[in-house]
């Protein structure tokens, strides 16, 4: 479950290019809702996120996780509970190391140095079942160096590596941006298919409209550093695209609700 109460951040305040980049945000996920956020340039999408995440403190407002007031904690101690996945395909992975080995990486990340084992037996056959969710036969492909993976496979196998900790909340950062459509796609329902097999809390920032159509349960569309626009239910399965752009146009104060 995912909190956000009336967060609010200005950057340069009181100086002449004073920047309101989250003006009261109030946005509210289910423990295994799948949002879709979406918004013009600017709108505070990436000023959300890194809120949630902790990399940018609030002037005021709460982040709230599974219950927890988290406004006041760190990125590292918040990191635990959070799982990130960013624009860029070469950044989640190592490229020079095996996709078991990358795994591995994934599940020692923050660990204690003296406890950890080397991969094993058990633990290749725990990769295998996970990446095997992704849909993609990565998990037959364990021994094979990340760099020699196609962009898909690797920005699919940063997310299966993000989430191995069993995060309370899953943050996807334009995730497929940089990704060729076909690319895109095949991320994308690697994506679906691993949420829903971890039933993940899930926050996704995109500008590809198709997407934010086909997948997800709920729309919410940031304008100004505020909701503008929130469409779920029978609204979200029949929205389509040119519908979706139209809401782009419409600047208005009021906050809609399409169900
Ligand atoms: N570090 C910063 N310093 C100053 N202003 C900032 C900073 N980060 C964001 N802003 C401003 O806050 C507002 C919201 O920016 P933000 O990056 O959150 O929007 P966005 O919706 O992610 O945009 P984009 O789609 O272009 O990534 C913008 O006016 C931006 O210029």
């Amino acid at each position: 479950m995912l909190d956000i109460k009336s967060a609010r951040k200005v950057f340069y305040k009181g100086l002449p290019d004073e920047k309101v980049a989250l003006d009261g945000l109030a946005l509210s996920l289910k423990s295994g809702e799948f949002g879709v956020v979406i918004g013009s340039n600017g709108a505070g999408k990436s000023s959300m996120l890194n809120a949630i995440s902790g990399a940018l403190s609030l002037d005021s407002g709460q982040i709230i996780i599974n219950g927890d007031d988290v406004t006041g904690s760190p990125v590292h101690k918040r990191a635990a509970r959070l799982a990130r996945v960013f624009q860029d395909p070469m950044k989640g992975t190592a490229a020079s190391m095996t996709v078991a080995e990358n795994m591995l990486l994934a599940e020692l990340r923050g660990k204690k140095r003296a406890l950890r084992p080397g991969l094993n037996a058990s633990r290749l056959a725990t990769y295998r079942e996970r990446l095997s969710v992704l849909g993609l036969g990565l998990e037959s492909r364990l021994d094979t160096k990340v760099e020699l993976l196609s962009g898909g496979q690797r920005q699919s196998l940063s997310l299966i590596m993000a989430v191995g900790g069993s995060p309370d909340v899953l943050l996807l950062d334009e995730h497929t941006a940089a990704l060729d459509p076909r690319t895109a796609d095949i991320v994308m329902q690697a994506t679906v298919r691993t949420v829903e097999a971890l039933k993940l809390t899930t926050l996704m920032v995109t500008h590809n409209m198709q997407h934010a159509v086909d997948f997800g349960d709920s729309i919410i569309m940031l304008d100004a550093g505020r909701v503008h626009l929130e469409i779920t239910g029978e609204g979200k399965r029949r929205i389509t695209v040119p519908e979706l752009i139209g809401h782009f146009a419409v600047k208005t104060d009021r906050m809609l609700l399409v169900s």
